[in-house]
């Protein structure tokens, strides 16, 4: 990434005026498995934060000193890389794709744990040997960890850039491949496709605009110590 991320839009990940830290938070699934951690945290945000019918996306917590926004879990990054907001909580598949420089992710919070893994169709996974393909196309909202995973065996991964529903892709002759997340893997399973390799093991770490920790190590530094010191209490 460019060295605007900390220029000359936002100088040194800076806040707004009020000089409030903001943390970004995921909307969807995460957010419910971050509530409980944001609690023995002692953040306690306003209540319609969890609530995705609000059409708020700000909200104030019981510490006039940090608001949280509720943001796109691919964008969670791009707020905090940009230092829009100085800390968040995202996905290693997020941090894996984009590679920002410009984010620090100090702690694993072992939430949203499942794997990047490439499926394909049950029917043609094990009919021949990838190591001998030279491309390959692929459908993925991945790209760039697609293409590095194919890259290191010498294969070109021809990535179709889709936001969801990967799993019809092979189906419908848009890929032969897809890169996607499974947990369960009842997904794969319900479009009649498997798992054949895992490319990374997921949780959601902490994530801080490197910037703001240098320049206000101290009001930083606390909500990451008080994260921590959640995570080690039961
Ligand atoms: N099946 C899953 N099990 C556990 N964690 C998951 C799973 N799917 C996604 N995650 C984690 O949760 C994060 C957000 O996923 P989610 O599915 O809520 O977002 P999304 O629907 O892809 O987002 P958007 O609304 O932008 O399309 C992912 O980046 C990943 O870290
Ligand atoms: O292995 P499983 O337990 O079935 O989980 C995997 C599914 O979860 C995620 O999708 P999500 O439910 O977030 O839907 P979306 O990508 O369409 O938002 C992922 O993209 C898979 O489709």
């Amino acid at each position: 990434m460019d060295g605007s991320l900390s220029s000359p839009l936002n100088p040194a990940g800076s806040t707004d005026d009020s000089g409030t830290v903001v943390l970004a938070l995921p909307k969807g699934r995460i957010l419910g498995e971050v509530g409980p951690l944001l609690a023995r945290a002692g953040i306690h945000p306003a209540p319609d934060y969890a609530d995705e019918d609000s059409r708020r996306l700000r909200f104030e917590t019981d510490d006039p000193a940090l608001d949280v926004v509720r943001v796109r879990p691919f964008d969670v990054a791009t707020f905090v890389a940009h230092g829009a907001a100085q800390i968040g909580v995202c996905g290693a598949d997020v941090l894996m794709e984009f590679d920002y420089p410009e984010i620090y992710a100090p702690l694993d919070l072992g939430i949203g744990r499942c794997r990047v893994s490439v499926a394909e169709p049950a029917g043609t996974a094990g009919a021949d040997d990838p190591a001998r393909w030279s491309r390959v196309t692929v459908a993925t909202k991945y790209p760039n960890i697609a293409r590095r995973h194919f890259a290191a065996r010498g294969v070109q991964a021809e990535c179709v850039h889709l936001n969801g529903a990967m799993e019809l892709a092979p189906s419908l002759g848009l890929s032969r491949l897809i890169v996607d997340l499974v947990q369960t893997g009842s997904t794969l399973a319900a479009n009649g496709l498997v798992e054949t390799e895992t490319i990374a093991h997921v949780t959601s770490r902490l994530i801080v605009n490197r910037t703001a920790l240098k320049t206000r190590p101290e009001r930083i530094g606390a909500w990451i110590a008080r994260l921590r010191t959640a995570l080690a209490s039961p």
